[in-house]
C-alpha cells in the first residue's frame, strides 16, 4: 500500500532561528496512526503546520496521495486533511452546530451555504462524540474540553482522509481521554490516517502504532512502539521513569519514578 502522506528530509527553521528539525523522514498510509511524542518546545506543532501547509519546510519534500502537497490547491488539501490545532478557534457567536457544519466548506461553491445533509452529518457526528447536547450551545460559552470534542468533530465532518490532532486530549478528563483514544483507533478501523501528539508516553502505547519520538536535540526516530525505550524516553523527558509490562493490560506503562 502506498503512503498518504510522505515527509522526506523534511528540515525547518523560523527566520533567524537556529534550525528546529532537520532531515526528518516518516510516512504514514492510510489506516495507521502516528503518535508523535517530544518535549515541550522541540517543534511538533511546527512539524504538523507544515504537513499541513499552514508552514512550508525550509527543506526536504512532502507528498500527500502521490501528489507534492505545495501543488494542491487549499481546497483539494482540505479534502484530504483536517487539522485540530492546539490554539482553538475563537468563534464568539456560532452555536456548536454552526462551527462543526463549517467543517463542510470545502464541499461548497462561493457563497453556498450548508443544507439538510451537511446539518444531519454534523448531528451525527456531534452524536458519535457523545457531544449532542452542546449543539445549540454558543461556541464561546464551551469548557476547554467540550471546545476540543467539538472541533474534532467539525474535523470529522470535513470527510478528510488523514486527520492531523494537535494535543486532542490536552484538555480532557481521563474518560474523555479514553474516549478520543478510542475514537483515534476506530478511526485507523475505518481507514483513516491519523497523526496526533501527546505528552503522554501511554498514549503511545496504548494506540500501539506507528511513533515519532523527538530527543532534546531536536534528533527524531519513527517506527513502532519499540522504539519507546526507558533509555530513549528519560533522554526525551530528562526525567527518571520507568516502563513495566502489565500482563492484565497485555501491554506496557510508562511511570514516573
Ligand atoms: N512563529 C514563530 N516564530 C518564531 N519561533 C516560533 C514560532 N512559533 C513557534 N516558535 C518556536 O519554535 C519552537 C517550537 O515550537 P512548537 O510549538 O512547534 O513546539 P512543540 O514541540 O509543539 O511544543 P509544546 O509541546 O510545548 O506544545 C519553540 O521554541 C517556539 O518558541
Amino acid at each position: 500500500m502506498t503512503a498518504l502522506l510522505e515527509a522526506s528530509h523534511l528540515s525547518y527553521h523560523y527566520p533567524h532561528r537556529k534550525p528546529l528539525f532537520q532531515d526528518l523522514s516518516f510516512s504514514v498510509k492510510r489506516g495507521q496512526v502516528l503518535t508523535l511524542l517530544g518535549p515541550n518546545g522541540i517543534g511538533k506543532s511546527t512539524l504538523l503546520n507544515c504537513l499541513t501547509g499552514l508552514l512550508t519546510p525550509t527543506a526536504g519534500a512532502l507528498r500527500l496521495n502521490g501528489h507534492p502537497l505545495a501543488q494542491l490547491t487549499p481546497r483539494d488539501r482540505a479534502k484530504l486533511v483536517a487539522y485540530v490545532p492546539q490554539q482553538l478557534p475563537n468563534t464568539s457567536g456560532l452555536s456548536v452546530l454552526d462551527f462543526v457544519v463549517t467543517g463542510r466548506t470545502p464541499y461548497l461553491n462561493f457563497a453556498q451555504s450548508p443544507g439538510a445533509a451537511d446539518y444531519d452529518l454534523a448531528r451525527k457526528t456531534l452524536t458519535k462524540l457523545k457531544v449532542a447536547e452542546l449543539a445549540t450551545h454558543p461556541i464561546n460559552t464551551l469548557s476547554g474540553g467540550q471546545l476540543q470534542l467539538v472541533t474534532i468533530a467539525r474535523a470529522l465532518v470535513q470527510e478528510p482522509q488523514l486527520i492531523i490532532l494537535d494535543e486532542p486530549t490536552s484538555a480532557l478528563d481521563f474518560g474523555r481521554q479514553q474516549q478520543v483514544l478510542t475514537l483515534v483507533t476506530q478511526l485507523a478501523h475505518d481507514n483513516f490516517a491519523v497523526i496526533l501528539t501527546t505528552h503522554n508516553p501511554n498514549h503511545a502505547f496504548i494506540l500501539n502504532q506507528q511513533v515519532g519520538l523527538f530527543g532534546t536535540h531536536g534528533q527524531f526516530v519513527a517506527g513502532d512502539t519499540s522504539l519507546l525505550t526507558e533509555e530513549r524516553l528519560r533522554e526525551t523527558y530528562q526525567t527518571g521513569l520507568k516502563l513495566l509490562f502489565v500482563p492484565e493490560l497485555h501491554r506496557t506503562i510508562c511511570e514516573l519514578v
